[in-house]
Order: structure tokens, then sequence, then C-alpha cells
């Protein structure tokens, strides 16, 4: 890929949720949106505007209605589930405002599951979680369950695991939402630590401004379409 391509590019991408003839909410509309190699993007939008529709269409867990979405200069409309289950895998890292580790597995074991159902070997499914899990701090509690950890622990865990598969577009929403505000804003600075310099894109949905404004831009949704903040 040239450094040039988009890591993610939207174009014109539209969905109507219909539950029942009097029950159609449109909440994307033409909406465009491209991020380039190594662009971290905020996006910010009142409650129920439809970011996290956005970031399942970007991240190819839902399809749009209409318009394209291409991940790596490669089009992924029209494909079949299978294709986008392997390449969500591989592409796209997410972090949730839970961190929704698996409680039964230890910090180590979440961050190696998802290289095992991609193919990696064990061994170095291993090194590469336990590099993960030192570069944000929480190397010493590799042998530790979730509910052994303070939240922003776990957060930490949950952002090495979006990207244990090195993928090339990291969507998250709210990822610091569920943490008190001096927390937020270190697990905040975690995560920008984490994808700067990777090449990573990320499109980071928050309510926070300020946490927002450490992006290189800042978009919001507004009547379904993104525009510049
Ligand atoms: N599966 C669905 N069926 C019907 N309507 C839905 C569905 N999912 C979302 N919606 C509606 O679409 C709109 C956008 O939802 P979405 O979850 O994308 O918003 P959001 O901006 O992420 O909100 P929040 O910040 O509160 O999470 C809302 O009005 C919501 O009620």
């Amino acid at each position: 890929m040239s450094s040039d391509e988009a890591m993610l590019r939207l174009s014109g991408v539209s969905k109507t949720y219909n539950q029942g003839r009097e029950n159609e909410v449109q909440v994307l509309n033409g909406a465009d949106l491209t991020l380039a190699e190594g662009e971290m993007v905020a996006l910010v939008a009142p409650s129920g505007a439809g970011k996290s529709t956005l970031l399942h269409i970007a991240g190819l867990l839902d399809t749009p209605d209409t318009g394209t979405v291409e991940i790596g200069g490669v089009d992924y409309t029209g494909l079949g589930d299978r294709r986008r289950t392997v390449a969500r895998r591989r592409e796209v890292g997410f972090v949730y405002q839970f961190h929704h580790l698996l409680p039964e597995f230890t910090a180590l074991e979440n961050v190696v599951l998802p290289q095992l159902a991609n193919g990696i070997q064990k061994d170095e499914a291993e090194t590469r979680a336990a590099d993960l899990l030192a570069r944000v701090g929480v190397g010493g509690r590799a042998g530790h369950r979730p509910s052994a950890m303070s939240g922003g622990e776990q957060q930490r865990v949950a952002f090495c695991r979006a990207l244990a598969n090195a993928p090339r577009l990291l969507l998250a929403d709210e990822p610091t939402g569920n943490l008190d505000p001096a927390t937020s804003e270190q697990v905040f600075d975690t995560l920008v630590g984490l994808v700067r310099g990777t090449g990573l894109a990320a499109l980071i949905a928050t309510h926070n401004l300020e946490l927002a404004a450490r992006m290189d831009r800042v978009v919001r949704l507004d009547q379904g379409r993104v525009v510049a903040q």
C-alpha cells in the first residue's frame, strides 16, 4: 500500500433502521470519511446521532444500505459474511466503553487468543502479547484475571487485545467513558502512545471534547453526514 492511500474510506454511506413502516430512522445519510495512514480522528456527536452505527459499518460489523467501505484500499462493499469476518479479524481492532475481556482468562491470554484465531503460533502470540502489555504499563499484571485488575488496567488490556493482530484500523467507542476523569486521561494517553508511530489509523468516538482535541482532527455527525468540527 502506498503511504498516501487511505486506511479507511467511507463514501456516501447511508443507513436506515426499519422497525415497521411507521418507525424508520435514517441514521446516516451520505456520510463520507477518509482516514490516512497514522491519522487519529475523534468522532463527537450527541447521543443517538449514529456514532456506533458509523463505527460498526466502518469495522465491517454492519453493512450500509448504500455507499462503500474501503479498508487499506480494499473495497469490502458487497462481500459475503465470511470474507468480511476474516478481514475484520485481520484489519480492524475494536475498543468499547466496557472492556469485554474474557473473565476466565488472564490478561496475557486475552491478548493471545485473538492472535491464535488469526493463525499466529502460540509462542509468537505470547511474545507479542507480553510486549504490548509491557508497553501500556501492565506487564506485571499479565497473569491476572480481569476481575483482579482496576478499571484502567482492564481497559489497557483491552487496547492490547485490539492491537494484537496489528490491524490497519482501530475503532474505539467511548474507550474511556467508564473511567473517572483522572484515570480516563491517563488511559487515553496510553491509547494514543500505543497507536502513534504504528501507522495505524484510529477513529475514536468520545463525548470528552478535551480528549478529542488531542487527536489530529475532530469530526462530528450532523444529520447523518460527517462534518469537520
Ligand atoms: N438495530 C437498531 N434498530 C433500530 N434502531 C436502531 C438500531 N440501532 C440503533 N438504532 C437507532 O439509531 C439511532 C443511532 O444509534 P447509534 O447507536 O448509532 O447512536 P450513537 O450516536 O452511538 O448513540 P450513543 O452515543 O447514545 O451510543 C438511534 O436513534 C437508535 O435508537
